[in-house]
């Protein structure tokens, strides 16, 4: 078991935190180093590909949030975040990737200033035809085909169920302009893994601290 985890991200629930619910839940203690804004520029030459999340481990530093996701996972294997059975972990990988194309959407939103083009973007991609309208259908049908008792695959939660609560609380929290409350709400399976999630006593403690 490694002596030292810190996790550097900002102070921002984007792919930094399914990591730090990953670590909390699997119950590893770790320093939860939280960019300031005007700091990154010197920080940034600093990471190995120059993005964060990173994951330092004893000293070494790992970028990419889905590789620290599946790291956790298998460090502490009864945490059961990420399947010791290969066609779950296919499964759980499966909607990481959703997840990540679905953080892909929001990319061009979240890289321009001018708010009347972050209406514009945000209101096509949740227009009836609109990509997040369509990937949140896909992604509610291929749950609904998988879904455990209570999370996404299993009777606990995995790394998957973490990405999609992550994901939703904030296409749901009212932080993004033009983005509706209820972007998921009328997606049964959808819910169900975000309300498990939030309801899970670790989640619980973490957020009630951060
Ligand atoms: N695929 C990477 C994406 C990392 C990424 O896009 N990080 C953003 C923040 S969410 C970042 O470092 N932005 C600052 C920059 O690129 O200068 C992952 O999953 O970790």
């Amino acid at each position: 078991m490694p002596k030292n985890i810190k996790l550097t991200y900002f102070d921002f629930k984007g792919f930094g935190e399914p990591v730090r619910l990953a670590l909390a839940i699997a119950g590893l203690d770790f320093e939860d180093f939280r960019i300031k804004r005007e700091d990154w520029p010197a920080i940034k030459p600093t990471m190995p590909f120059g993005h964060v999340p990173v994951l330092e481990v004893d000293g070494q530093k790992v970028a990419q949030s889905g590789a620290m996701l599946r790291y956790i996972g298998k460090l502490v294997p009864e945490s059961g975040l990420y399947p010791s059975d290969i066609w779950t972990a296919f499964k759980v990988d499966e909607i990481i990737g959703v997840v990540d194309d679905i953080m892909r959407l929001l990319r061009p939103s979240f890289a321009t200033k001018d708010e009347d083009e972050i209406v514009r973007l945000r209101t096509a991609l949740v227009a009836p035809e609109g990509e997040l309208t369509l990937a949140l259908a896909q992604l509610e049908a291929s749950l609904a085909k998988t879904a455990g008792a209570k999370f996404a695959l299993n009777d606990g939660p995995t790394i998957a169920d973490i990405s999609i609560y992550v994901i939703l609380d904030l296409l749901s929290s009212g932080v993004l302009t033009a983005m509706p409350k209820d972007v998921y709400a009328k997606h049964p399976q959808l819910s169900k893994v975000v309300n498990a999630v939030r309801a899970h006593p670790k989640v619980k403690e973490w957020e009630s601290k951060h």
